[in-house]
């Protein structure tokens, strides 16, 4: 099965609750929550007590991307608020401990990823490959929505499917950025299972149709 992890980078942020209950409505599997500290990313969008907020208009798990500086200290914060799925950054500072800070998510109860960006290789994540629920391979550099996909990481990604393949095979293997009706193929052929749709979803029009889309294309190739 195909997850659909929607985006909420590019929803309307003065209208949130709708926006969330609009692909919920729509029947997207889990939500990805994009947490940007202006540090590892040179932009801000929303912390613990807006997950938190959000958490009581959607009964879906809760994909909480960190593309954050030092997330330990925050790791709790994020499991309080209602996290089911907490990612790190390899390339943060603070992930230099990376196995220890899996072993940290772990401990809180809750599924672990790795997120890799675009210019790093997926090999430096085989040591921890086994403790790992999920690696989320960036195909764009993160930071913002609505960029176009970045066609070398399809070759991560079908490197990354065969090291699970060796250490993992149960393996999520997550991607996002510039995700949409004409890249999604490709991802899904060279071993990608959980598809992160940003601004393809929330398009300012009609989150709660698109959502339907791209669930139907997914059930369709499923068949
Ligand atoms: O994490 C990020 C960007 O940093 C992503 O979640 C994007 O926001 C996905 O949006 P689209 O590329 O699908 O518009």
């Amino acid at each position: 099965m195909i997850v659909l992890s929607p985006s909420i980078l590019t929803a309307d942020f003065g209208n949130l609750q709708e926006e969330v209950e609009k692909a919920v409505r729509g029947g997207c599997d889990w939500l990805h929550l994009d947490i940007m500290d202006g540090h590892f990313v040179p932009n801000i969008t929303i912390g613990p007590m807006i997950v938190k907020a959000l958490r009581r208009y959607a009964a879906i798990p809760f994909d909480v991307h960190l593309m954050v500086e030092n997330p330990d200290g925050l790791l709790k914060l994020y499991a309080d608020a209602g996290a089911d799925i907490v990612t790190v950054h390899q390339e943060a500072s603070g992930c230099r401990h990376l196995h220890r800070t899996i072993q940290h998510i772990k401990e809180l109860g809750l599924k672990a990823g790795c997120a890799v960006n675009p210019g790093t290789p997926v090999e430096l994540l085989e040591p921890v490959l086994m403790d790992l629920d999920m690696v989320l391979i960036m195909t764009v550099n993160p930071g913002f929505g609505g960029q176009s996909f970045i066609p070398s990481t399809l070759h991560k990604i079908a490197r990354l499917r065969a090291m699970a393949e060796k250490w993992k095979p149960d393996l999520l293997i997550q991607v996002d950025g510039g995700i949409n009706a004409a890249t999604c193929e490709s991802v899904i052929q060279a071993g990608a299972n959980v598809l992160v749709v940003g601004s393809a979803i929330f398009d300012g029009v009609d989150p709660e149709g698109n959502v339907r889309k791209y669930k139907a294309l997914l059930e369709r190739r499923e068949d």
